[in-house]
């Protein structure tokens, strides 16, 4: 039986939502999946930081009250962020690193992976900014010092799309993807469509933990083509970088485009794409589409993400599901934790 032991890089919603399933479900995974998970150590810019290589109540810290400098409150903790002790003295040999998504330059998320990797130590991450913006140097700086750097719920949250194609699209050419991949903004357009306000709706995706720390990321198309950048990259073999998107979002839709899309029988939706072209490079794109009803992204409401791949011999392949989400979230940290346990638990 294996025993990880992790540490906690950012304690928001999805690192939270984490230590709420290791509360309930550690006993579980023993069983079903060979592994049980330890916290060894916690670090978070608002609420302070704490190590206990004993291990940690992953249950007290899902309880914590979300108020500054809540871990000086627990035996050992202190009221400020020591992320470097805790990703490399906490004797954690995994590090989910979950902080806010960063557009411009990725950091400090990819500082904090690159002391875990050069230190020996599996990365799990949520964030969007680091393999947008290095996943080549990551990836790379992962092998060489052999462990795993694992990134699945970066682009539809619990909703596996990169290992879903990765190991069950092989030889069937993709050629290119269209997709939902937002889930704040989808939220916002659906509920727009029920009558709320553009303000509210946001607001209500705040609450239910869908959105970025700043939401513009999320109306504005910045988060979508982070998440087209790192898709294309993966499965388009595409070298891509943030500024070869073009960008546009859904904050200049008002109520009366989307009753008179209805009226049309269209649905505005952002949608975020990129296809190979004859020349062999990539193209790729995020705007917001007037989609008519019969198309297959125009039934997606909600906070649910879709991706339909386009393939040289099946054609469309498309993927639903949650797009955002705490437990979502966490569970694709989960999901990337099998992957290595998969690839690395053995060794
Ligand atoms: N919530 C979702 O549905 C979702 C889905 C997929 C991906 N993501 C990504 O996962 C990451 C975490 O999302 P979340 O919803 O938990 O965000 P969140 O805003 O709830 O939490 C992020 C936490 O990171 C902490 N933090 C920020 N900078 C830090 C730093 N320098 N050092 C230590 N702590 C720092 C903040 O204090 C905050 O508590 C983000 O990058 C987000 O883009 C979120
Ligand atoms: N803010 C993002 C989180 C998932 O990456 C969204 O709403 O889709």
């Amino acid at each position: 039986m294996t025993e990880y032991k992790i540490a906690l890089v950012g304690f928001g919603g999805v690192n939270r939502g984490l230590a709420r399933l290791v509360a309930e479900r550690n006993a579980a995974w023993q069983r079903e999946l060979g592994f049980s998970l330890k916290i060894v150590g916690v670090t978070d810019l608002f609420l302070g930081s704490l190590i206990d290589r004993d291990g940690l109540d992953a249950a007290q810290l899902a309880d914590l009250p979300a108020i500054k400098g809540a871990f000086a409150t627990l035996p050992g903790g202190t009221a400020e962020a020591f992320n470097e002790a805790v990703i490399k003295q906490s004797g954690a040999d995994l590090i989910a690193e979950a902080t806010f998504t960063n557009p411009v330059d990725g950091e400090p998320a990819a500082t904090f992976c690159r002391w875990a990797l050069e230190s020996g130590k599996h990365v799990v991450t949520t964030n969007k900014g680091p393999i947008a913006l290095h996943g080549a140097e990551l990836k790379a700086l992962a092998r060489r010092n052999g462990v795993a750097f694992e990134y699945e719920g970066a682009v539809m949250s619990g909703t596996p799309v990169i290992r879903m194609a990765r190991q069950t699209l092989p030889g069937a050419g993709i050629v290119g993807f269209e997709g939902i991949l937002n889930g704040t903004s989808n939220y916002v357009l659906t509920r727009m469509e029920e009558g709320l306000g553009f303000d509210a709706a946001v607001a209500k995706a705040q609450e239910l933990g869908y959105a970025e720390a700043d939401p513009t990321a999320d109306v504005e198309g910045h988060d979508v083509r982070l998440k087209v950048v790192i898709l294309a990259n993966e499965l388009l073999d595409a070298h891509l970088s943030v500024s070869d998107v073009a960008c546009s979002g859904i904050s200049a839709l008002t109520p009366a485009d989307l009753a008179q899309a209805r009226e049309e029988g269209a649905r505005w939706k952002l949608i975020g794409s990129a296809q190979r072209q004859a020349d062999g490079s990539v193209s790729a794109r995020v705007e917001a589409r007037k989609l008519d009803l019969g198309h297959p992204l125009a039934g997606i409401t909600g906070a649910t993400n879709a991706l339909a791949f386009n393939t040289e011999l099946l054609g469309a392949v498309t993927l639903s599901g949650p797009g955002a989400g705490r437990i979502e979230t966490a569970f694709a940290l989960l999901s990337d934790i099998v992957a290595l346990h998969a690839t690395h638990g053995r060794q």
